[in-house]
């Protein structure tokens, strides 16, 4: 195994740990950089390999970042590294479906700008979702060359969870990536969430995001045709990778009630010290969340966005677990159908 080549796409020593003698012997790992439909993009650091999904069956559902064993002879998927963290989404358009967006991504820069877009709430929406990914955040506030203060919304942003990291920048200026370059390192996968125009792409490129393989990459189909493969990871400047997929940009909260409540976490410990239990805390006696707000010590937008996410979190898991159960029992059916029609053959 060369892990030279394999830290290129971010495989870590611990990876290794992982795998038995046999495995060891017998399969080699690859990187998911790409899912077409019916067809994955595998990476080894020397190569590309394009496998359909069938290949891979054993592996189970995949995300881009994903570690596989391949089998040395058969190139058939032997199975997947356990996930050292997981991005996931509530699927657009598909009501109640999670979608898994990226695996193994070590941290999440969570750019917003510092104008209009800067946006309390919807940071604190990213916060929840690397919290319950296992994923770590950093702040990256975008357009600092283009404010008075940077420090007035670096405070605001410092708030929002304790130990939280910030960093201000301007995200065209390649000087300006150094704080960030130590998450961005060999060995690390970093992924980029924002709104729209907040600098992702802008962001990447200062960072040093380029196409991982430059040679032996087959651009022309078999009838000479030009094809762009949408690779989702590329390689960094300071010797880590970037996980970009469209996914990753329109992230909604599916199933993390435990982020949430980390995030808000003294909301939490707040709600724990009221009078009644099951205190909703609109006007109850002894509410210790209504007490906190009144001395200041809680702000009313906090608060707001937290039972928001919280209602929106626990509706997204709510229809999860209906459609598993739907799907469950459709499962039954199927094999009940399956079992029929086989004694009907025999
Ligand atoms: N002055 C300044 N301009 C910036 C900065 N970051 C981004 N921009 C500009 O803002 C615009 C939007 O930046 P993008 O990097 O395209 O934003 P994005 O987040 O990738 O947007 P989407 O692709 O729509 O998701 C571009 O014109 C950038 O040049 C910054 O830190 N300072
Ligand atoms: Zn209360």
């Amino acid at each position: 195994m060369d892990y030279q080549q394999l830290g290129k796409l971010g495989w870590k020593s611990c990876f290794g740990g992982q795998l038995t003698e046999e495995e060891e012997r017998n399969s080699f790992p690859v990187r998911v950089a790409a899912h077409f439909g019916s067809r994955v993009l595998c990476l080894t650091g020397s190569e590309e390999i394009v496998l359909p999904i069938e290949q891979l069956h054993d592996c189970g559902e995949l995300a881009v970042g994903d570690w596989l064993l391949l089998d040395n002879e058969t190139r058939r998927g032997v199975s997947r590294l356990p996930r050292e963290s997981l991005i996931s989404r509530k699927a657009a358009g598909v009501k109640s479906k999670t979608q898994l967006i990226a695996a193994n991504v070590d941290t999440l820069f969570i750019v917003c700008s510092c104008n209009h877009d800067f946006n309390l709430s919807r940071l604190e929406r990213y916060l929840a979702v690397a919290s319950e990914s296992r994923v770590t955040p950093i702040v990256v506030l975008t357009k600092a060359d283009l404010c008075e203060d940077r420090d007035v919304f670096r405070q605001q942003a410092l708030q929002l969870q304790s130990g939280l990291i910030v960093e201000t920048v301007d995200a065209r200026d390649t000087g300006d990536m150094e704080p960030l370059a130590y998450w961005c390192r060999s060995g690390q996968t970093v992924a980029l969430v924002g709104s729209s125009g907040a600098g992702k792409s802008t962001l990447a490129m200062s960072l040093g995001a380029g196409p991982l393989l430059t040679q032996g990459i087959r651009e022309d189909d078999s009838k000479g045709r030009h094809t762009t493969t949408v690779r989702s990871i590329h390689c960094l400047s300071a010797g880590g990778v970037l996980i970009d997929t469209p996914g990753m940009r329109e992230l909604q909260l599916a199933d993390c009630e435990e982020g949430v409540a980390k995030v808000f976490d003294e909301i939490v410990a707040l709600a724990e010290e009221c009078q009644f239990r099951d205190c909703s805390h609109q006007g109850e006696p002894g509410c210790a969340i209504a007490a906190a707000i009144q001395c200041g010590e809680l702000d009313t937008r906090r608060l707001k966005n937290y039972q928001k996410l919280q209602a929106e979190q626990a509706r997204n898991a709510q229809s999860l677990h209906e459609r598993r159960e739907q799907d469950r029992k459709l499962g039954h059916f199927y094999k009940a159908t399956l079992s029929a029609n086989q004694k009907r053959k025999y």
